[in-house]
Protein backbone atom coordinates (compact mmCIF):
# COMPACT_ATOMS: atom_id res chain seq x y z
CA UNK A 1 0.00 0.00 0.00
CA UNK A 2 1.42 3.40 -0.70
CA UNK A 3 0.96 6.75 1.17
CA UNK A 4 0.26 10.21 0.21
CA UNK A 5 3.74 12.43 0.36
CA UNK A 6 1.43 14.42 2.45
CA UNK A 7 -1.00 13.72 5.73
CA UNK A 8 -3.69 16.11 6.72
CA UNK A 9 -6.19 13.93 9.27
CA UNK A 10 -8.47 14.02 11.85
CA UNK A 11 -9.22 11.52 14.78
CA UNK A 12 -12.96 13.02 16.15
CA UNK A 13 -12.28 10.50 18.80
CA UNK A 14 -15.41 9.96 20.66
CA UNK A 15 -16.61 13.30 20.07
CA UNK A 16 -19.35 12.20 17.37
CA UNK A 17 -22.91 10.65 17.49
CA UNK A 18 -24.96 9.64 14.58
CA UNK A 19 -26.64 13.09 13.86
CA UNK A 20 -23.43 14.87 14.21
CA UNK A 21 -21.10 12.54 12.05
CA UNK A 22 -23.55 12.67 9.25
CA UNK A 23 -23.40 16.50 9.25
CA UNK A 24 -19.22 16.18 9.79
CA UNK A 25 -18.69 13.78 6.72
CA UNK A 26 -21.39 15.90 4.92
CA UNK A 27 -19.66 19.37 5.15
CA UNK A 28 -16.02 17.93 4.73
CA UNK A 29 -17.22 15.81 1.20
CA UNK A 30 -18.86 19.78 0.22
CA UNK A 31 -15.69 21.24 1.28
CA UNK A 32 -12.95 19.18 -0.08
CA UNK A 33 -15.47 19.02 -3.41
CA UNK A 34 -14.95 22.78 -3.74
CA UNK A 35 -10.39 21.75 -3.95
CA UNK A 36 -8.98 20.51 -6.81
CA UNK A 37 -7.17 18.43 -4.78
CA UNK A 38 -10.81 16.99 -3.35
CA UNK A 39 -9.50 14.78 -0.58
CA UNK A 40 -5.93 13.77 -1.91
CA UNK A 41 -3.38 13.62 1.21
CA UNK A 42 -6.31 13.77 3.47
CA UNK A 43 -7.18 11.21 6.14
CA UNK A 44 -9.63 10.24 8.93
CA UNK A 45 -9.31 7.86 11.39
CA UNK A 46 -13.33 7.23 12.91
CA UNK A 47 -14.88 4.81 15.05
CA UNK A 48 -15.38 1.22 13.68
CA UNK A 49 -18.80 2.13 14.23
CA UNK A 50 -18.17 5.00 11.81
CA UNK A 51 -16.41 3.19 8.93
CA UNK A 52 -18.30 2.15 6.30
CA UNK A 53 -20.30 5.37 6.19
CA UNK A 54 -17.01 6.91 6.02
CA UNK A 55 -15.69 5.23 3.18
CA UNK A 56 -18.70 5.57 1.57
CA UNK A 57 -18.28 9.16 1.50
CA UNK A 58 -15.13 9.83 1.77
CA UNK A 59 -13.01 7.56 0.02
CA UNK A 60 -14.43 8.62 -3.62
CA UNK A 61 -13.00 11.55 -3.41
CA UNK A 62 -9.36 10.53 -2.19
CA UNK A 63 -9.38 10.48 1.45
CA UNK A 64 -7.70 7.44 3.33
CA UNK A 65 -10.34 6.35 5.80
CA UNK A 66 -8.78 4.02 8.57
CA UNK A 67 -9.87 3.12 12.67
CA UNK A 68 -8.91 4.66 15.83
CA UNK A 69 -8.37 0.73 16.79
CA UNK A 70 -7.98 -2.12 15.39
CA UNK A 71 -8.68 -5.43 17.46
CA UNK A 72 -5.62 -7.78 18.34
CA UNK A 73 -6.68 -10.45 18.16
CA UNK A 74 -7.85 -12.73 14.63
CA UNK A 75 -11.61 -13.80 13.78
CA UNK A 76 -13.24 -15.46 16.47
CA UNK A 77 -14.53 -15.88 19.40
CA UNK A 78 -13.88 -12.03 20.73
CA UNK A 79 -17.22 -10.80 21.51
CA UNK A 80 -16.82 -7.09 20.86
CA UNK A 81 -13.66 -7.20 19.07
CA UNK A 82 -13.39 -5.45 15.60
CA UNK A 83 -10.51 -7.68 13.56
CA UNK A 84 -8.24 -6.36 11.15
CA UNK A 85 -9.99 -8.16 8.18
CA UNK A 86 -13.16 -7.26 8.93
CA UNK A 87 -11.80 -3.62 9.11
CA UNK A 88 -9.80 -4.23 6.20
CA UNK A 89 -12.58 -5.27 4.41
CA UNK A 90 -14.69 -3.03 5.00
CA UNK A 91 -12.08 -0.33 3.78
CA UNK A 92 -10.01 0.80 6.81
CA UNK A 93 -5.89 1.51 5.31
CA UNK A 94 -5.09 2.89 8.39
CA UNK A 95 -5.35 1.98 12.37
CA UNK A 96 -4.54 4.25 15.23
CA UNK A 97 -2.30 2.45 17.61
CA UNK A 98 -0.80 3.23 20.61
CA UNK A 99 -3.00 6.65 22.01
CA UNK A 100 -2.35 7.63 25.41
CA UNK A 101 -6.40 7.30 25.94
CA UNK A 102 -5.91 3.70 25.08
CA UNK A 103 -2.94 3.34 28.04
CA UNK A 104 -4.94 5.68 30.53
CA UNK A 105 -8.43 4.15 29.86
CA UNK A 106 -8.39 0.93 28.95
CA UNK A 107 -4.87 -0.18 30.52
CA UNK A 108 -3.22 -0.79 26.84
CA UNK A 109 0.02 -2.20 26.97
CA UNK A 110 3.29 -2.24 24.36
CA UNK A 111 3.05 -5.83 24.43
CA UNK A 112 -1.18 -5.09 23.20
CA UNK A 113 0.27 -2.26 20.93
CA UNK A 114 2.90 -4.59 19.22
CA UNK A 115 -0.13 -7.35 18.57
CA UNK A 116 -2.52 -4.73 17.32
CA UNK A 117 0.32 -3.55 14.41
CA UNK A 118 0.84 -7.21 13.31
CA UNK A 119 -2.59 -7.89 12.92
CA UNK A 120 -3.37 -4.57 10.93
CA UNK A 121 -0.23 -4.81 9.07
CA UNK A 122 -1.00 -8.50 8.56
CA UNK A 123 -4.35 -7.19 6.73
CA UNK A 124 -3.16 -4.81 4.94
CA UNK A 125 -3.86 -1.94 7.04
CA UNK A 126 -0.93 0.80 8.11
CA UNK A 127 -0.44 1.19 11.19
CA UNK A 128 -0.27 4.93 12.72
CA UNK A 129 1.74 4.75 15.67
CA UNK A 130 1.55 7.25 18.17
CA UNK A 131 4.69 7.89 20.07
CA UNK A 132 5.75 10.74 22.47
CA UNK A 133 6.94 11.76 25.62
CA UNK A 134 4.20 11.95 28.43
CA UNK A 135 5.93 15.14 30.53
CA UNK A 136 6.83 18.26 29.45
CA UNK A 137 10.52 17.89 29.84
CA UNK A 138 10.87 14.33 29.70
CA UNK A 139 13.18 12.63 26.62
CA UNK A 140 11.18 12.36 23.91
CA UNK A 141 13.66 9.57 22.60
CA UNK A 142 14.37 7.57 25.65
CA UNK A 143 10.60 7.18 25.53
CA UNK A 144 9.91 7.04 21.67
CA UNK A 145 12.59 4.08 20.76
CA UNK A 146 10.29 1.06 22.68
CA UNK A 147 7.41 2.58 21.97
CA UNK A 148 8.35 2.16 18.04
CA UNK A 149 10.32 -1.21 18.74
CA UNK A 150 7.35 -2.21 20.28
CA UNK A 151 5.30 -2.27 16.57
CA UNK A 152 8.85 -2.54 14.66
CA UNK A 153 9.50 -6.20 16.30
CA UNK A 154 6.22 -7.40 14.85
CA UNK A 155 5.61 -6.09 11.56
CA UNK A 156 8.17 -6.39 7.80
CA UNK A 157 10.25 -3.89 7.69
CA UNK A 158 8.79 -2.76 4.48
CA UNK A 159 5.22 -2.50 5.76
CA UNK A 160 3.83 1.35 5.51
CA UNK A 161 3.87 2.99 8.66
CA UNK A 162 2.20 6.38 9.10
CA UNK A 163 4.23 7.54 12.87
CA UNK A 164 1.85 10.60 14.68
CA UNK A 165 4.00 12.13 17.39
CA UNK A 166 2.08 13.23 19.99
CA UNK A 167 3.52 14.27 23.09
CA UNK A 168 0.99 13.08 25.92
CA UNK A 169 1.30 16.99 27.47
CA UNK A 170 0.18 18.85 24.63
CA UNK A 171 -3.07 16.29 23.71
CA UNK A 172 -6.17 18.03 24.88
CA UNK A 173 -3.90 21.04 25.66
CA UNK A 174 -4.61 24.56 25.05
CA UNK A 175 -1.90 25.13 22.68
CA UNK A 176 0.09 22.63 20.55
CA UNK A 177 3.54 21.51 21.40
CA UNK A 178 6.55 24.55 20.62
CA UNK A 179 7.04 24.26 16.91
CA UNK A 180 10.82 24.26 17.65
CA UNK A 181 10.38 21.35 20.16
CA UNK A 182 8.55 19.59 17.14
CA UNK A 183 11.25 20.07 14.44
CA UNK A 184 13.91 18.90 16.71
CA UNK A 185 12.26 15.14 17.59
CA UNK A 186 10.53 14.99 14.24
CA UNK A 187 14.18 15.06 12.98
CA UNK A 188 15.62 12.45 14.95
CA UNK A 189 12.49 10.46 14.84
CA UNK A 190 13.27 10.30 10.85
CA UNK A 191 17.06 9.33 11.81
CA UNK A 192 15.36 6.22 13.85
CA UNK A 193 13.35 5.72 11.05
CA UNK A 194 15.54 5.52 7.97
CA UNK A 195 16.25 1.44 8.14
CA UNK A 196 12.31 1.30 7.71
CA UNK A 197 12.09 0.00 3.72
CA UNK A 198 8.98 1.06 3.11
CA UNK A 199 6.60 4.16 3.04
CA UNK A 200 7.02 5.97 6.19
CA UNK A 201 4.96 9.49 6.82
CA UNK A 202 5.48 11.41 10.03
CA UNK A 203 3.05 13.75 11.44
CA UNK A 204 2.54 15.89 14.52
CA UNK A 205 -0.64 15.45 17.01
CA UNK A 206 -1.69 17.14 19.94
CA UNK A 207 -4.24 20.35 20.05
CA UNK A 208 -2.78 20.72 16.37
CA UNK A 209 -5.60 22.84 14.13
CA UNK A 210 -4.99 25.91 12.03
CA UNK A 211 -1.64 27.74 12.19
CA UNK A 212 0.44 24.74 13.54
CA UNK A 213 1.58 23.37 10.55
CA UNK A 214 2.85 26.67 8.75
CA UNK A 215 4.17 27.69 12.78
CA UNK A 216 6.08 24.35 12.57
CA UNK A 217 6.96 24.33 8.64
CA UNK A 218 8.54 28.36 9.70
CA UNK A 219 10.46 26.78 12.82
CA UNK A 220 11.64 24.42 10.97
CA UNK A 221 12.85 26.65 7.54
CA UNK A 222 14.50 29.03 10.50
CA UNK A 223 16.28 26.16 11.78
CA UNK A 224 17.74 24.92 8.82
CA UNK A 225 16.28 21.90 9.49
CA UNK A 226 13.72 20.82 7.08
CA UNK A 227 14.21 16.72 7.85
CA UNK A 228 12.55 18.68 11.20
CA UNK A 229 9.26 19.17 9.03
CA UNK A 230 6.31 16.87 9.32
CA UNK A 231 4.24 15.66 6.41
CA UNK A 232 1.48 16.65 7.81
CA UNK A 233 -0.45 17.57 10.88
CA UNK A 234 -3.36 15.06 12.66
CA UNK A 235 -6.04 16.86 14.33
CA UNK A 236 -8.41 16.04 17.42
CA UNK A 237 -10.48 18.34 18.45
CA UNK A 238 -9.98 20.92 16.08
CA UNK A 239 -11.16 19.02 13.60
CA UNK A 240 -14.66 17.58 14.80
CA UNK A 241 -14.84 21.00 13.67
CA UNK A 242 -15.34 20.40 9.62
CA UNK A 243 -14.84 24.16 8.82
CA UNK A 244 -11.39 23.92 10.83
CA UNK A 245 -10.09 20.76 9.74
CA UNK A 246 -11.11 22.17 5.87
CA UNK A 247 -8.83 25.24 6.79
CA UNK A 248 -6.45 23.31 8.15
CA UNK A 249 -6.17 21.13 5.40
CA UNK A 250 -5.72 24.58 2.56
CA UNK A 251 -3.01 25.66 5.12
CA UNK A 252 -0.71 21.82 5.12
CA UNK A 253 -1.15 22.48 0.87
CA UNK A 254 -0.25 25.79 0.47
CA UNK A 255 2.67 25.81 3.25
O1 LIG B 1 -5.16 11.82 17.92
C1 LIG B 1 -5.31 13.03 18.11
C2 LIG B 1 -4.70 13.66 19.23
O2 LIG B 1 -4.89 12.97 20.41
C3 LIG B 1 -4.89 15.12 19.34
O3 LIG B 1 -6.02 15.49 20.05
P1 LIG B 1 -6.27 17.04 20.34
O4 LIG B 1 -5.99 17.75 19.05
O5 LIG B 1 -7.70 17.13 20.74
O6 LIG B 1 -5.30 17.46 21.38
Amino acid sequence: MSLPATMVGCSPKSYLTADTAERWLDALVDGLKRTPEQGEGVFVCLPAALLARGVEMLAPLGVVVGTQDVSAHPVGAFTGEDNAELLAGLGARLAMIGHPERVRYFGETPEVFGAKARAAAGAGIAPVLIVGEPERGADPERIIRPQLDAAFGEIAADAPVVVAYEPTWAIGAAEPAPPAHVVGVVARLRELLADRRGPVRVVYGGSAGPGTYAAIAAAGRAAGAPSGIPDGVFLGRAGVDAAGFLATIAEVRST
